[in-house]
């Protein structure tokens, strides 16, 4: 049953979190909190996202605060460094957030930037972390995502590589021209009609899961043994979530049999400040916890009244949507 409107917005926070560094383009991230029976979940889709996509986004905060996280296999789980677009000076700085890490994946071919950018990035985190993924977010043709490829792979290997290109035709070229890359699918997953399509079409190794693009931690979890069947193992990772959000993305990696591959959920360290306090990773790992907000910070950064007017707006559209 969907809770209704009023029931979502009552007790609702509507929250702006400063980041240390520009990520997707950002520098502020807007997060919305709500409250249920079951404890707090978070509404954040993208800014630009429209009601249709946001809607799942929706299910899954509803479904953290009404019916809370499923059951755990493990206590604890493995994270990697995420290193945003950023010189390779300023890498040391990224990755001593993250203590006892042993995989970075870090962002490339942003807008603006050179091959020469990312090869020296690259560079730099492999000289403090031994295992490295890089993400293009769809940035490259084929015959880019070629070449910066194997000149990334020059110094060391890639644990994969994902979303090199942005359509599945391309990655499946992609993965037949670079065999020894392993390619992993995000945007094909959480934005497509059907995210299995990428894995059918043979053109991901590894699938990237998130939670709220997919409508929540249960969604993702029969998602997961599907690519299981399929034999692609998951990388569950962050939407960028606030300490709540995370709390799920967390709750769902927890909640899989099989994990081969550290999870992108240390995303919390690029925000200046956060919900909550939470524990910082220790040997690599963050602990799956419920996570309660600190009413001091709700307070502190809680977003003007236009912005908190906008987000109770699109929760009432998207509800609709959800029907
Ligand atoms: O996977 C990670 O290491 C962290 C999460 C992450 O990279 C992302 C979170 C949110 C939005 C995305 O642009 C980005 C991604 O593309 O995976
Ligand atoms: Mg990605």
């Amino acid at each position: 049953m969907t809770p209704t409107v009023d029931e979502i917005l009552d007790g609702s926070h509507v929250l702006s979190l400063p980041m240390r560094t520009k990520f997707r383009g950002i520098t502020t991230r807007e997060v919305m909190l709500i409250r249920g029976p079951a404890g707090w979940g978070e509404f954040s889709p993208f800014v630009e996202y429209d009601d249709q996509e946001s809607s799942a986004w929706l299910r899954s905060a509803i479904e953290a605060a009404w019916d809370g996280p499923p059951e755990p296999y493990r206590q604890r789980v493995r994270v990697n460094a995420t290193v945003p677009a950023v010189a390779a000076e300023d890498v040391p700085a990224i990755l001593a957030r993250y203590s006892g890490v042993d995989t970075a994946k870090v962002k490339v071919a942003e807008k603006g930037q050179s091959l020469a950018d990312d090869v020296a990035r690259v560079r730099a985190v492999r000289a403090l972390v031994p295992r490295v993924r890089v993400d293009a977010n769809g940035g490259w043709t084929v015959d880019q995502a070629v070449e910066a490829l194997s000149r990334l792979r020059e110094d060391g290997e890639l644990e994969y590589a994902e979303q090199p290109c942005a359509t599945v035709p391309e990655l499946v070229e992609v993965r037949r021209r670079l065999p020894g890359v392993r390619i992993a699918a995000d945007e094909s997953i959480r934005r497509a009609e059907d995210p299995l399509r990428v894995v059918r079409a043979g053109g991901a190794d590894v699938a990237v899961l998130k939670v709220a693009p997919l409508g929540g931690m249960r969604a993702l979890l029969e998602l997961a043994g599907e690519l299981g069947d399929y034999g692609v193992p998951v990388v569950v990772s962050s939407a960028l979530d606030s300490a709540v959000g995370m709390a799920s993305g967390l709750a769902a990696a927890a909640a899989i049999p099989r994990l081969e591959f550290a999870c992108g959920l240390g995303t919390g360290s690029l925000f200046e400040a956060d919900v909550a306090d939470t524990p910082g990773s220790v040997d690599g790992t963050l602990p799956a916890v419920s996570v309660e907000p600190d009413p001091e910070r709700l307070r502190a950064l809680a977003a003007p009244e236009d912005r908190r007017r906008w987000w109770h707006d699109r929760v009432r559209r998207c509800h609709g949507v959800l029907g």
